[in-house]
């Protein structure tokens, strides 16, 4: 983990101009820049959020074959070159693969308390051939005033089965237990060195009929520089995310029509990141030299 670290460190404190050069791609990997994403329009007032990212998804397994649209999670990475950051991305690699199977173990608990045989979630169109998305995340320091809707994150609640999230030392991650109470009641969460926040995301939501609620979140910078590394657990791009059989009965029918995850994820994606147009012009005229749009 503390490899991991290192290694976003030193990605993240390359010149604008050289992370621009590895700007996220239509399969969403690659480098998201400060303001690129928007998470609480609500309450965060013309700006997104004060963090910059790094998205790296499974490798396609058979490089070149162009599923377009019907795929839209599933491509290839970008990969910094090998002489900029040498070994970066095998460290990566090594932290997905074994992410992965931290997130199995924990399906599998998840299943059991849904009244589930215990490998419900290891199918193939579930985490048999997941979207599991590595999120390197940057918080470069800015103060949020939440009265004046800046934030480092603004509020969400992650979209898939499961997030694992390491932090480093700087307090910054709140969490709401009651997403329904007014005003809403945020606590720190507070940072474990070598440990993993796992965060309930939506789809478990959806799945279980709200037996398991989302976890909704925020980060608030403090000034300091703040460093996370997020593990996103999805299932595949075609599996129909429904009610669950243990989670409805006539007294208690489902919540949530069926959905495909990744009808529900690029809904979720669009409605949160900046459109990739937005940069064409300024990276066409003058190559990162320039910083991401003002929503
Ligand atoms: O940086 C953090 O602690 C949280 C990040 C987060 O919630 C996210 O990327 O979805
Ligand atoms: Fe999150």
């Amino acid at each position: 983990m503390d490899e991991v670290f290192a290694q976003s460190k030193r990605l993240f404190s390359l010149p604008l101009c050289d992370k621009m050069k590895l700007l996220r791609n239509e399969k969403h990997r690659g480098y998201t820049p400060i303001l690129d994403e928007l998470l609480d329009p609500e309450n965060q007032i013309r700006v997104g959020d004060y963090k910059e990212g790094y998205y790296i998804g499974i490798e396609e397994k058979n490089p070149g074959d162009d599923s377009g649209g019907e795929m839209p999670f599933y491509g290839p990475n970008i990969w910094p070159a090998e002489d900029l950051l040498p070994g970066w991305r095998k460290i990566m690699e090594k932290f997905h693969r074994e992410a992965l199977e931290v997130a199995r173990a924990i399906a599998r608990l998840i299943a059991l308390a849904l009244g589930l045989e215990n490998d419900f979630f290891d199918k193939s169109e579930m985490l048999g051939e997941p979207i599991a998305v590595l999120r390197l995340l940057h918080y470069e320091g800015q103060i949020s005033e939440p009265a004046k809707g800046i934030f480092g994150a603004g509020a969400h609640t992650d979209y898939g089965l499961i997030t694992l999230l390491a932090t480093d030392e700087n307090f910054g991650l709140q969490i709401c237990k009651d997403k329904d109470a007014k005003p809403r009641i945020w606590e720190y969460v507070a940072p474990l060195k070598g440990a993993f926040v796992v965060n309930l995301g939506d789809m478990l939501e959806r799945w279980s009929n709200c037996v398991f609620r989302s976890t909704l979140h925020r980060v608030l910078g403090n000034g300091q520089d703040r460093y996370s590394i997020a593990y996103f657990v999805e299932p595949s791009n075609d599996c129909l995310v429904e009610c669950l059989p243990t989670c409805k009965s006539d007294e208690n029918p489902p919540k949530f029509p069926p959905i495909l995850c990744k009808t529900y994820l690029s809904q979720r994606y669009k409605e949160t990141h900046v459109d990739l147009d937005t940069y064409k012009s300024s990276i066409d005229e003058n190559l990162g030299t320039q910083h991401a749009p003002m929503l």
